[in-house]
């Protein structure tokens, strides 16, 4: 598996300004989805590009580089991963959503499953997992399991900020995925939260607490 933690000075600018103390949910929401779109550049790199000839303005027929039309579920994990959505599908508009639903437990800090609804033809799909927060790794390898267990072979990850903790965990449980990330940071706290890292993410999208 290998960590792609993109040092662009657009995405180090943004996270930046996310993780100032009493940065509005406007902005908060606004930063998560201009980092998701940059993250989506990046890890839609390799998309297979294929020749095609169309009719050029000239009248003339000129081939270009076109997607091969690789079948691609976007895996938003509810709630905080909404706030990255429509940066990643103004990306990739054609894409298929697939929503997982699960809360870290407080005390235990174990994933809660609580909705789940795919795209079909997962067998056939390029799934990107999107969440603002790999932190212990629970909630991240519970969704990789739903997927892999639908039968999905090819996954990608896009979160905002990693803790080593959770990238070990998912690099134990898979390790041939992709991890895009804005940031890898220093540990875990013992609440379980990431430090430095941006606070409780679906709280800031949300508004709520
Ligand atoms: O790596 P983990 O230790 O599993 O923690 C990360 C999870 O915690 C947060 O969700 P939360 O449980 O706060 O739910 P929410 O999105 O509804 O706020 C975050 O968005 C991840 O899904
Ligand atoms: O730092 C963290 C860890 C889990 N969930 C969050 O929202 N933030
Ligand atoms: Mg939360």
């Amino acid at each position: 598996m290998s960590v792609h933690a993109i040092q662009h000075p657009l995405v180090q600018h943004k996270l930046g300004l996310m993780r100032e103390a009493g940065i509005s949910t406007k902005s908060f929401r606004e930063l998560a989805g201009e980092l998701a779109k940059l993250l989506t550049y990046e890890a839609t790199q390799d998309l297979e590009v294929e020749t095609q000839e169309i009719d050029g303005w000239s009248g003339d027929k000129i081939p270009v580089q076109l997607l091969k039309g690789k079948k691609v579920t976007i895996v938003p994990i509810l709630r905080a991963g909404l706030g990255m959505l429509d940066g990643v599908t103004d990306l990739i508009p054609s894409a298929r959503i697939s929503v997982v639903g699960l809360y870290r437990d407080e005390e235990t800090l174990e994933p809660v499953p609580y909705f789940a609804k795919f795209a079909g033809e997962l067998d056939e799909r390029l799934a990107i997992v999107i969440d603002p927060m790999l932190a212990t790794g629970g909630t991240m390898v519970a969704t990789l399991d739903m997927l892999r267990d639908r039968g999905c072979k090819h996954m990608k990850v896009i979160v905002l900020v990693a803790a080593p903790e959770g990238i070990k965990r998912v690099q134990d449980a898979y390790p041939d995925i992709e991890i895009y990330t804005a940031g890898v940071d220093d540990h875990l706290d013992e609440n379980g939260y990431i430090v430095p890292g941006l606070g409780d993410a679906g709280d800031k999208i949300f508004g709520t607490r």
